[in-house]
């Protein structure tokens, strides 16, 4: 992809993302890979004001190489898409649901949500919950990259989540599914409730 139409992508999903409010201040990032790098919303900036003159690019290794300076959690976009050759954008946000659910005690590190729907089984899978880091810890790389080979979202520990996609369209849809089944959790937590069962959310789930 060139960097225009990828620059184009961001602008639009950030948009979009922002006037939903599944963004807010300056919280979350935007990453598509491109031709020459990977192509990623700078540090600090909100994601409804955003534009294509202000996009960085970096390297498959994270390292800054042109434009203002990137996302403080770009070694987490190029993780991602180095564990996962097949994808070709990611999205992190701080949508309120989701991160309310990345504050809870008790949760499976493995999958911290229930597969309540089979949309949910389909465009999310399982969802690993990574341990706090504070933003822009590097230390967090290595085993976010080691997760993403096998989960294309994962939930950060009181942060949010991180979610790739074959296309920036893909991801944006699947942290939408995340945002609206952890609504769905929070609303029937209290409640008896039936999530698919294993081998039913196993038939639907992503690779
Ligand atoms: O939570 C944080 O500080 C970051 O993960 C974030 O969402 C926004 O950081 P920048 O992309 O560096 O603005
Ligand atoms: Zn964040």
């Amino acid at each position: 992809m060139t960097t225009d139409t990828a620059a184009d992508q961001i602008v639009a999903a950030a948009r979009s993302l922002f006037g939903r409010g599944l963004t807010h201040g300056s919280t979350g990032n935007l990453s598509v890979r491109t031709a020459d790098g990977i192509l990623i919303t700078p540090t600090g900036s909100s994601l409804g004001t955003v534009t294509a003159a202000d996009l960085s690019l970096i390297g498959a290794d994270g390292a800054h190489l042109d434009g203002p300076r990137p996302s403080k959690e770009a070694f987490l976009h190029a993780a991602v898409l180095r564990a996962r050759p097949g994808d070709g954008a990611v999205v992190h946000t701080h949508s309120t649901y989701a991160a309310a659910v990345s504050c809870l005690d008790g949760l499976d590190p493995d999958d911290a949500l229930p597969p309540l729907t089979a949309y949910y089984a389909m465009r999310i899978g399982r969802l690993p919950l990574l341990p706090y880091h504070a933003p822009g810890d590097a230390s967090l790389e290595a085993l976010a990259e080691a997760t993403a080979r096998g989960h294309h979202a994962m939930l950060l520990s009181n942060h949010g989540p991180v979610v790739s996609g074959r296309s920036l369209a893909a991801a944006v849809e699947a942290v939408e599914e995340l945002e609206e089944t952890a609504k769905l959790h929070l609303l029937l937590r209290g409640s008896p409730t039936r999530p698919l069962t294993a081998a039913q959310a196993a038939a639907l789930r992503p690779s």
